[in-house]
């Protein structure tokens, strides 16, 4: 007689995303009292709804914090140049402590290419190609939000690293890759899957770790996932109704993934808090 499956483990980011946030707000008061409030510059040039939701929610938890945080709009049309001038220009006031480049980008325009305008001290994303060479070679660098907050959330729950098999869904600049490498210090074994793939379920039905950071809802199902494994949705895929959806269909994985982080509340919020936390460690270099 086979027995139920376990229940699936929720691993939560919003208590630990207020924790970091409680830590911020302290620095950030002591940083204002010294007359040097933490100022965050965000540029945005897209009317991508996940963007637009990120900006919004990156300046309340900066207000709410206590940092400063200016939004620089261009607008979906803008073209390369007036991103890349704009961003110099940001990058180069000494009261801006942390800037960061939204994406999407304007057709023709390559973040990682405009990213490199970023001072790499107060590249807070982790964006300019700098950034994540030195994450590479294991040098102190900022890493990308949401690849940091991925690693904050294992963390936090206390999953094992250390010789286990870590699979990544998705090879982007801003997660896939640095995630890889922020693993491998951790002596995961690390595969990186991507859409050119074969037998994907093959491989992340392998994974102790499963972390799917795609952009396609619904993606990672039942058959991909290994009983017990943990898994981590990084997808942020707005729904028809105005929601957020994963990567991960939740429902399918439920019973048989060991832990999965929720979307909304999971690693959306530890990133929101980690840039500002970058922020703050900027200002203190700076
Ligand atoms: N250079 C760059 N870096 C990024 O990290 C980046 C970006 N560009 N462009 C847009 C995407 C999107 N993104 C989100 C982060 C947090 C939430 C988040 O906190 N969401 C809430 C829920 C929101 C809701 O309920 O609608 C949550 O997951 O609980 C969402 C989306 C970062 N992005």
């Amino acid at each position: 007689m086979s027995h139920a499956p376990e229940d699936t483990r929720v691993l939560p980011g919003r208590e630990l995303a207020a924790a970091l946030r409680g830590e911020t707000a302290d620095r950030a008061s002591e940083l204002a009292a010294a007359g040097t409030p933490p100022h965050l510059a965000v540029v945005t040039a897209t009317a991508d709804e996940s963007s637009a939701w990120y900006v919004r929610s990156i300046a309340r938890a900066a207000e709410k914090a206590g940092l400063r945080c200016t939004v620089r709009d261009l607008g979906p049309d803008v073209s390369p140049d007036t991103v890349r001038d704009t961003l110099k220009e940001v990058s180069g006031d000494p009261a801006v402590h942390g800037v960061i480049l939204q994406t999407p980008l304007p057709a023709g325009a390559v973040a990682q290419e405009l990213a490199s305008v970023i001072d790499p001290v107060k590249d807070v994303d982790g964006a300019n190609p700098l950034s994540l060479g030195r994450l590479a070679a294991r040098l102190p660098a900022f890493a990308p939000a949401t690849a940091e907050a991925v690693m904050a959330l294992l963390d936090h729950h206390k999953v094992e690293l250390e010789g286990r098999h870590a699979v990544v869904v998705g090879r982007s600049t801003v997660v896939g890759k640095p995630l890889a490498h922020l693993l491998l210090d951790r002596n995961a074994t690390v595969t990186v899957c991507h859409s050119r793939t074969r037998e994907l379920a093959a491989l992340t039905s392998t994974a102790d770790v499963l972390i799917a950071a795609v952009g396609r809802p619904g993606l990672i199902r039942a058959e991909h996932v290994r009983p017990g494994a943990v898994v981590i949705d990084v997808g942020t895929n707005p729904t028809q109704d105005g929601g957020l959806t994963g990567d991960v269909d939740a429902d399918s994985v439920e019973g048989r993934a060991g832990a999965l982080t929720p979307v909304p509340g999971g690693v959306g919020p530890v990133t929101t808090a980690l840039l500002l936390q970058h922020t703050i460690r900027a200002a203190l270099t700076l």
